[in-house]
């Protein structure tokens, strides 16, 4: 597989794309706006997204669908979860031949509660779908970009198919890929971690310390580990990179979109203003109100998925949500 489409050119697609030109891949990113195209094709940078840093010059960009899908057999999804089903159905509309969808967002849809794979299940018949990966993981753009160690999952029901992506995204200077079979836990763990991201953010905004920010981190990945089980996922995918792995690279590093959204909450602004003062997708938002109602449909115990909720949709103050939290019934641990 030495041709690869990357759907979308953001921040993650193309640090992916610098990536897979490293590993010596030929790439073509499709990007809906014509600045982006023509930014990556003449200057080599996508300066709204990676700063200053520059891409390879063998990256090419495209704003045609059509020929992103006919460039490759293997497609990266790499838009928002929330316009992961337009550019799908958009997809279905050209697509003549089988691919492998190798998908990197990390979010659960609204209103359907879908993971990425099932929207792939659900838009593409069922004849052009050659298998589904997703690939995830702790991994900042900002930081595969600048080429620093990074390790990663791709997560398959078919083991063969996430042996190949491990195969096409491995190199052995600076990205290390694990497979994985657990395609739920994988899919789950990469989008319910956004919603402790957020949470971390609001805690330093607040002028909290790091006793805090551990305990949201171990008691957020028991609740992730509860949805995840009743979803069919397995619990030791959590103790791995997709589960604690993610969750301590988003609630501890600045470059976390869903952080710094967290952040500027915890600091007084309401939702609305944070996320205009944000040039990327925080898909953490609209996965808080999606685990929100999942977990109060599976019956389960979420407070600090609650908590969130409450600020970011019942504009409750996150000092009150908190004070709440730590207010609750004293328990045991397990
Ligand atoms: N950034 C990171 O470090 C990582 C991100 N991810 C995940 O990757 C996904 C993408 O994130 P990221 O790259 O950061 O996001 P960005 O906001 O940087 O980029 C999103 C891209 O999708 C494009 N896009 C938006 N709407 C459409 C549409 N309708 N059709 C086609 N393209 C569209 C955007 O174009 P435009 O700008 O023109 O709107 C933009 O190029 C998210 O799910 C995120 O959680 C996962 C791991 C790491
Ligand atoms: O998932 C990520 C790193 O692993 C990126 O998280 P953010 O979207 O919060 O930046």
């Amino acid at each position: 597989m030495e041709k690869i489409a990357v759907m979308g050119g953001g921040s993650w697609g193309s640090a992916l794309a610098n990536l897979l030109v490293d590993n010596h891949k030929e790439v073509l990113v499709y990007d809906n706006d014509q600045a982006t195209v023509d930014e990556i094709n003449q200057f080599h940078t996508n300066k709204s997204k990676l700063g200053d840093n520059l891409l390879s010059k063998e990256i090419k960009a495209t704003r045609s669908l059509e020929e992103a899908l006919n460039f490759s057999s293997l497609i990266v999804l790499a838009v928002p979860t929330s316009v992961t089903r337009i550019v799908l159905s958009n997809i279905k509309k050209i697509i003549k031949d089988k691919k492998l969808f190798v998908n990197v967002a990390k979010g659960l849809e609204l209103n359907t509660n879908d993971r990425v794979s099932e929207i792939v299940n659900d838009e593409i018949p069922g004849q052009y779908i050659e298998g589904f990966v997703s690939l995830t993981g702790p991994s900042h753009a900002e930081e595969v970009i600048v080429r620093n160690l990074t390790s990663i999952v791709a997560a398959s029901e078919n083991l063969e198919h996430a042996k190949l992506v491990q195969e096409i995204f491995s190199n052995e200077s600076y990205f290390r890929v694990y497979t994985s079979c657990d395609l739920i836990g994988a899919e789950l763990g990469g989008s319910l971690k956004n919603i402790y991201a957020i949470a971390s953010g609001m805690l330093d905004g607040l002028g909290y310390g790091i006793n805090a920010k551990s305990a949201l981190i171990t008691r957020g990945l028991l609740e992730m580990k509860r949805i995840t089980v009743l979803l069919g996922g397995l619990e030791e995918t959590l103790n791995g990179l997709v589960g604690v792995g993610d969750l301590i690279v988003t609630c501890m590093s600045k470059f976390s979109r869903n952080y710094s959204a967290g952040l500027l909450i915890g600091e007084g602004d309401d939702l609305k203003t944070s996320l205009s003062k944000m040039t990327m997708v925080v898909e953490g938002v609209k996965t808080c109100k999606t685990a929100y109602h999942l977990s109060k449909k599976l019956g389960i115990e979420t407070p600090i998925i609650d908590a969130v909720y409450d600020v970011l949709f019942n504009e409750i103050e996150p000092r009150v949500v908190i004070k709440n939290l730590m207010a609750r019934e004293l328990k045991s641990e397990h």
